[in-house]
């Protein structure tokens, strides 16, 4: 069987020898014919696998090791009757630790107390929900905005119009959808954006055409009191530069590149592909994930939780690094500044998540073991 994969995709050879030939290309150069007789296409989000791609080719399954799927066309992989599987939930704490690290970092510049803001999160799926679950588990207030689960569940959910009224940060975490029952390609258009409260915080990590992003540009030009995060941008590779200039933090969507999110992702497209051709699996992931660098930490019963909160945070990772190594890359012309985007990505340093960090507290403190569980750091 011929493979075709994104050279970007970690553990190929561990995962997918044996199912055949496996050839490589840089994500962006995948089209027909590199595709050539190939029965298995994996890929990252940068390859956009639509008819013309698929119609007619050898393909069998289709694997994206993400857990986007815009850049899929899903109609026509069905109708060539072609299988596909994305990666669910992969990277989902490498997002977590994304935004929790860009409120530290915000916190830190503003001079403002996190624990008395109120927090919108938009799209409570994995990125979402975990996020949720970790900002009500350090005792802060969260409204949370998805009318499909609301639709489906009802509960504790308010519409996005009362969410930005309220709320001093929101964070987005939807897929990006241009159609169906709830759009969310500039889901943030001008008229939302003008009603962001004054001082209002805004992330978004998940995909770059949920902010209208020239708009948001010219609105940071007139609002100084807004402070914006943005790892993705409308048009990436390509980036709005102006528009860099004027967020806090921008970063070439790296917020899901935590190490054990990458493998992860290679290990469910793996599992997928098994159950689609009918093969054994046979390779686990638990004997391909290396030991983080940082396993342990042990914090005295009498530390500050507010100290605590950015030493853990931070111990694991921080994305002012990010911020600052995209930035190097902004000045020159859009050739270059485009390599440069991809170039941070495929050279992304090695990053583990919070989940795989062990704490110790010394002595009795209710207050430090709540942080590390709201964290989603084990505690020893
Ligand atoms: N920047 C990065 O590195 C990463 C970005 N992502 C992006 O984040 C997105 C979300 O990821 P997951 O939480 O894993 O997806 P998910 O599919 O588990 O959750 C998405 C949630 O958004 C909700 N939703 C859909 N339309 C909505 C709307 N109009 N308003 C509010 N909520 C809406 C859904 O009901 C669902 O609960 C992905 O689709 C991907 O595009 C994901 C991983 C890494
Ligand atoms: O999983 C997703 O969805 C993401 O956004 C990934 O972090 C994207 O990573 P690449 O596919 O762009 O390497």
């Amino acid at each position: 069987m011929r493979i075709v994969a994104d050279e970007n995709i970690p553990l190929l050879d561990e995962f997918f020898a044996d199912f055949g030939e496996i050839r490589r290309y840089p994500g962006r150069a995948i089209d027909r014919a590199t595709l050539a007789d190939a029965e298995l296409l994996l890929v990252r989000s940068v390859t956009r696998v639509d008819r013309a791609l698929v119609e007619g080719s050898a393909l069998r399954f289709v694997g994206t090791c993400t857990i986007g799927t815009d850049h899929l066309e899903l109609d026509a992989l069905q109708q060539a009757g072609i299988g596909w599987a994305s990666a669910p939930g992969c990277n989902a704490r490498g997002v977590v630790d994304y935004v929790l690290g860009s409120l530290l970092a915000l916190a830190e510049r503003q001079g403002v107390d996190l624990a008395g803001r109120t927090y919108g999160v938009v799209g409570a799926g994995q990125v979402g929900a975990r996020l949720v679950e970790a900002l009500r588990g350090l005792g802060w207030r969260v409204l949370v905005c998805d009318p499909p689960r609301q639709a489906a569940e009802g509960g504790d959910f308010v519409d996005l119009d009362q969410l930005i009224e309220v709320c001093d940060v929101i964070s987005l975490h939807t897929p990006l959808a241009r159609e169906g029952e709830h759009p969310t390609h500039h889901l943030f258009d001008a008229a939302r954006l003008a009603r962001l409260k004054t001082g209002c915080w805004l992330i978004n990590a998940s995909r770059g055409a949920v902010v209208a992003n020239a708009a948001l540009r010219e609105l940071l030009a007139r609002r100084g009191d807004l402070q914006v995060v943005l790892d993705v941008w409308e048009g990436e590779p390509q980036v709005d530069v102006e528009l860099a200039a004027l967020c806090q933090i921008a970063t070439p969507h790296i917020a899901g590149y935590s190490l054990d999110g990458k493998l992860r992702g290679t290990a469910q497209i793996y599992q997928a592909a098994c159950r689609q051709l009918g093969r054994e699996p046979v390779q686990t992931l638990d004997e391909l994930m290396p030991v983080p660098w940082l396993a342990q930490m042990s914090l005295d019963a009498g530390a500050d939780p507010a100290w605590a909160l950015t030493a853990l945070c931070r111990a694991v990772y921080d994305p002012r690094r990010d911020d600052a190594d995209f930035r190097r890359t902004l000045g020159g012309d859009e050739a270059s500044r485009r390599g440069g985007f991809d170039a941070l990505r495929k050279h992304y340093p090695v990053r583990r998540e919070i989940e795989g960090l062990r704490v110790a507290v010394q002595g009795e403190s209710a207050q430090l073991v709540q942080l590390v569980k709201a964290l989603g750091a084990t505690l020893c």
